[in-house]
């Protein structure tokens, strides 16, 4: 009789197991069966160079040798694919004679796998979420960041007082960049992620990622543009590249450096490099600094922003600095989401640069933000949360690692995300201000002098965690709602705001999602219920034929009434039960505003000198 595996003759025992033998001879064969082998690429040794000239020292001749595949996968490995050297040349150092392998692309369950083998510290939540820990370093580390000064970044780029640009010069850059690859190269294994950034086709941009810790891979995997395996096989070089090597420091004696974390990036040679901290916001942040400077070039406005769609097609922007409502607002089970975080606007209308989000999840609540809990399950990144040993129910309410806990998931995890992330010009412009001194409206319409006055403002919270040594809100001016990431000076961003929203007919509105009823410690948070009820009746249009008053100093137009939200507080003034407490926060705070605005004073915003006047009149008056 034959078998079915072909051509070896069995005879029947009077054996109980009568079931079909398995098609192999050894448990190794078995254990192949198991995993069918992936298409891989048609020339399996192009994007393997390309990434050997990646990880090239710029000193030596020729880069490491690398090899596709992991060094621990015994069974159907990928066939090893050595780089091309010549022959004659004898090796220079020890360390090229090793070899690294290159793990590219990997999925996000590959990734578990690695992420397992590699750290103690990654685990299987019971969603099926990656809990995993970023290291010391649970926030953005923004002193820590260098630019190269070059002649041309020099006259370009926002330098100085208020600027988040510290320079430092190329060959430094190049030592850092030599430190960061001779780490990796040092390592068995590496991973490289080629993806895109921004959904606008004509615009798209391409990274290459590579980092030592899996988990950094499967980040990226959900934070950038995943492309198709046939995008994959024409990527070609990539127009930016990062180098984490986090998990090594940096020299502290170097040039320009302070401490032991440093963040590089050079525009000319199109690379970032990090030492020094395993934080992965850095790297999706680090990026849109690269937006914010390649997208003006070609007249497109970078926003750090969200950005979502009601059903008749009218756009809303959430502008905020990190932790002040963009994710959360932006996700609404009642519009689609374009994005959370980081997008550009053309000529064309808004696109998103990512291909994910990455929502702050302490406290995070299944009734409040349903879909956003919804979203952490398997392929979901948790950054530095807590969680029961043996369940493995994650317990969000927890600080004991930081308050900036994190979610990080591809955006198809939001059942009604717009794929692909683009759509038409924006209808409202929200500018998010977390008040920690608890004197702004809950809501305020803006005309256009004010919406660029507060843009540029940029006045805000910075919330504990999300910077390095901040342990509760405080009190910040940071221009565009996002200066740790713009590299021209912000009156570029606030021109060409002004330009769009002149031209499409945009609304401007001041949301404060921060404190009421007395400053942080003493008043509390503005619910988040309220919040949305006041952002639906700016989408439904509610709010613009509403009834307005303006306010004292300020002059900031307030609503009178809004369904679903208590009309006392819609006025600050009403929630401070100390009357004279109030009216001197609020002339501290806006003492505050004109020290800062004063740096901008002698800027023109576009080439509209009278809309520059207006601008500067649109501040506080007292
Ligand atoms: N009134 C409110 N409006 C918006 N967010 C609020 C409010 N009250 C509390 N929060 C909380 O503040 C945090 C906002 O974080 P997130 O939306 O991730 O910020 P961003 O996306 O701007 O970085 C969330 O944890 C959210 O639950
Ligand atoms: C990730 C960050 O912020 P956001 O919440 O704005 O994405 C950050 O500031 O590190
Ligand atoms: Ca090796
Ligand atoms: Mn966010």
């Amino acid at each position: 009789m034959a078998s079915p595996n072909g051509g070896v003759t069995t005879y029947d025992y009077d054996d109980s197991d009568s079931a079909a033998p398995v098609r192999a001879q050894t448990i190794e064969e078995l254990h192949s069966l198991q995993r069918k082998a992936a298409t891989t690429t048609k020339d399996g040794a192009s994007p393997l160079q390309s990434i050997s000239a990646s990880l090239a020292s710029l000193a030596r001749e020729y880069g490491p040798n690398l090899v596709k595949g992991d060094p621990e996968a015994k069974v159907a490995a990928p066939v090893p694919v050595k780089h091309q050297q010549p022959s004659a040349i004898i090796a220079a150092s020890d360390s090229s004679l090793k070899f690294t392998h290159v793990l590219y692309n990997l999925s996000p369950a590959e990734l578990y796998e690695q992420a397992f083998g590699q750290k103690k510290s990654s685990f299987i939540t019971s969603t099926g979420a990656l809990a995993t820990l970023s290291g010391a370093k649970t926030g953005r580390s923004p002193r820590d960041k260098r630019v190269v000064k070059d002649e041309t970044t020099e006259k370009e780029l926002w330098w100085g007082k208020g600027s988040p640009n510290i320079e430092m010069d190329e060959r430094q850059f190049v030592i850092n960049r030599e430190r960061a690859l001779d780490y990796l190269n040092s390592l068995d294994k590496v991973y490289v992620n080629d993806q895109f950034l921004n959904w606008d086709p004509e615009n798209r941009i391409k990274v290459r990622i590579i980092t030592s810790r899996a988990y950094h891979a499967l980040f990226m995997h959900n934070m950038c543009i995943r492309p198709t395996e046939e995008e994959l096989e024409t990527f070609g070089t990539p127009d930016f590249t990062i180098y984490n090597a986090g998990e090594f420091p940096a020299n502290r004696y170097a040039n320009y450096m302070t401490s032991s974390t440093s963040i590089n990036i050079s525009l000319a040679r199109r690379e970032m490099v990090i030492l020094g901290t395993q934080y992965a916001g850095e790297m999706k942040k680090g990026l849109f600094g690269v937006m914010h400077y390649l997208m003006p070039k070609r007249g497109i406005l970078s926003l750090h922003s969200g950005c979502n769609m009601g059903k008749e097609g009218d756009v809303a922007l959430f502008f905020g600095l990190s932790g002040t409502g963009k994710t959360t607002l932006s996700t609404d089970h009642n519009r689609l989401l374009i994005g959370d975080d980081e997008h550009c606007w053309s000529d064309n209308g808004v696109s998103n640069i990512e291909g994910g989000c990455y929502a702050k999840c302490i406290d995070l609540s299944q009734e409040k933000e349903p879909d956003i809990w919804n979203a952490i399950k398997f392929g979901t990144v948790l950054e530095n949360v807590v969680f029961n040993e043996r369940t493995r129910e994650v317990d969000y309410a927890d600080k004991s690692i930081t308050e900036n806990t994190r979610a990080a998931y591809p955006i198809e995890f939001i059942p009604n995300a717009l794929i692909p992330c683009v759509g038409p010009h924006p209808k409202n412009v929200i500018l998010l201000a977390c008040d920690a001194y608890g004197v702004l409206p809950p809501v305020s319409k803006l005309n256009l002098a004010q919406t660029m006055y507060h843009f540029i403002s940029g006045y805000t919270a910075i919330v504990a965690g999300t910077e390095d040594g901040i342990k509760e809100p405080t009190a910040t001016f940071s221009a565009c709602f996002g200066a740790a990431f713009i590299m021209y000076h912000p009156t570029k961003y606030a021109a060409m705001l002004a330009e769009k929203m002149q031209k499409y007919g945009a609304t401007g509105w001041l949301v404060n999602t921060g404190w009421s009823g007395g400053r942080y410690g003493v008043g509390s948070r503005i619910k988040l219920p309220y919040t949305r009820k006041i952002i639906d009746a700016i989408h439904s249009g509610e709010l613009l034929t509403a009834n307005y008053k303006k306010t004292e100093v300020f002059g900031l137009e307030i609503p009178t009434g809004i369904d679903g939200v208590p009309s006392e507080i819609l006025d600050p003034v009403n929630t401070w039960t100390d009357k004279a407490a109030y009216k001197e926060t609020l002339l501290k705070l806006a003492g505050l505003f004109k020290n800062n605005f004063e740096v901008f004073a002698s800027y023109k915003i576009g080439d509209d000198s009278s809309l520059t006047d207006q601008i500067l009149a649109a501040g506080p008056n007292f």
